[in-house]
Formats: C-alpha cells, structure tokens, sequence
C-alpha cells in the first residue's frame, strides 16, 4: 500500500486502527453489561464535538440497547489568541438529561479540564446517573481530579493526532492514532 502525505506526517503509530476496533468491542460490551446489569433500559449518551464525532459513532454501535443521542460544543480554551481559560459550553445539549443515565463521549483526557467542566455542568441537569468514556488517557498532564469512567487506552505524555484527534483540524481522518512529526507541530503557516 501507498503511504499517503498524510501518513507520513506521522514520527509512529501509537494505537493502530485494528486494536482500536478490538477495544471498542471490549467498550461497548462492558458499557452494555453495565447498564443492563443495573436495570437500565435506555442510555443518552452526550458526544463532545469535534474530536468524539469517530470514536461516539463507533462506541455507540456497540451498545446494544436503546440509546439517545446529543452532541456538546465546547469552546477550545487553548486558543492563544482568546482569553478564554476555562472551556465553556457553547452549543448546548437540547435533550432533556433530568432522571436520565447519561455517557459522557471524549476521545481523549488530557489536562482534565474539558471533562471536569462538563460533568459539572451536566450534573446541574440532575441525572439519575452519570459515567464519562474516553478513548485515550494521557500521562502525567492532568491539572483536576477528575478520572473517566471507562478509558480505551492509556498514552504516553505525547501529541497525538487521527482517529478524530486532530492538529490544526487535520488528521481526525486517519484510521489510526499516532504522534506527529516535532517538525510539523508548529509549522509557521498553520500559527
Ligand atoms: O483534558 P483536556 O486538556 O481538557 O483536553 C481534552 C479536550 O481537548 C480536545 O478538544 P479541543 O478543544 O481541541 O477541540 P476538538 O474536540 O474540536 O478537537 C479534546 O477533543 C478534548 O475535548
Ligand atoms: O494530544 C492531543 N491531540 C489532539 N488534541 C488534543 N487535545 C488534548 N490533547 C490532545
């Protein structure tokens, strides 16, 4: 196979594409198992956009029972040029949460801050229960308590792009998950 330019911004592949799939279907079984376990009949899980999109659409399709879906905008706090320094919510939820089982979706937990904001706003809406999933967890970079509920694999302290992870809003197409180049990290066009 050809590797394409896009690939080959990559310095590794981290997860590829196939063990994604394999944990997925360990992710979906267990949220299932769970929730049934406990009597539950429906799920509304919450996608917090971009980066979930890929991850949500698969996870989803492993859960084997009723399930509503919604997606959460979330101002990008690490905007230099903003002076926002908390992420806010800024396309709201318009499923009603009240009483409901909610999954919180992200693809990756990294200083924590996302994650913690949200389960915090979300709490306001008084849900009967409320778990968070994650693909990936990073290493050594939290800056809150906060740890998810299900996580798909731990990562090391490294930046990384594809399976809805993006840079500069590229890569969130690639199958599979992997650290970019240094060199292409902060290249002056993309500043
Ligand atoms: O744990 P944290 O340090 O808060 O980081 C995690 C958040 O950062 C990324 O979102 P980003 O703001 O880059 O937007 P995106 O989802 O559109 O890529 C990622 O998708 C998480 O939501
Ligand atoms: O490592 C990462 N890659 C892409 N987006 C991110 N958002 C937080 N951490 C990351």
């Amino acid at each position: 196979m050809i590797e394409t330019a896009m690939e080959s911004d990559l310095a590794r592949i981290l997860v590829n594409a196939d063990a994604i799939d394999k944990r997925l279907d360990e992710l979906g079984e267990t949220i299932t198992n769970h929730y049934q376990s406990n009597g539950v009949e429906e799920l509304t899980l919450i996608c917090i956009t971009n980066g979930s999109i890929i991850f949500a659409a698969d996870l989803l399709r492993r859960i084997n029972m009723y399930a509503r879906v919604d997606c959460v905008r979330v101002s990008s706090y690490q905007n230099e040029d903003s002076p926002i320094t908390e992420p806010e919510i800024i396309d709201q939820i318009r499923l009603d949460l009240t009483g409901r089982h909610v999954l919180l979706v992200d693809d990756i937990l990294d200083t924590g801050k996302t994650l913690e904001k949200l389960v915090m706003i979300l709490q306001t809406f008084e849900p009967q229960t409320l778990e968070t999933c994650v693909l990936l967890e990073k290493q050594g970079r939290r800056q809150c308590r906060y740890e998810a509920t299900y996580v798909g694999f731990k990562i090391p302290n490294e930046f990384v792009v594809g399976y809805g992870l993006d840079f500069a809003e590229r890569y969130r197409n690639l199958p599979h998950i992997g650290v970019l180049r240094p060199e292409l990290q902060n290249p002056p066009e993309w500043q």
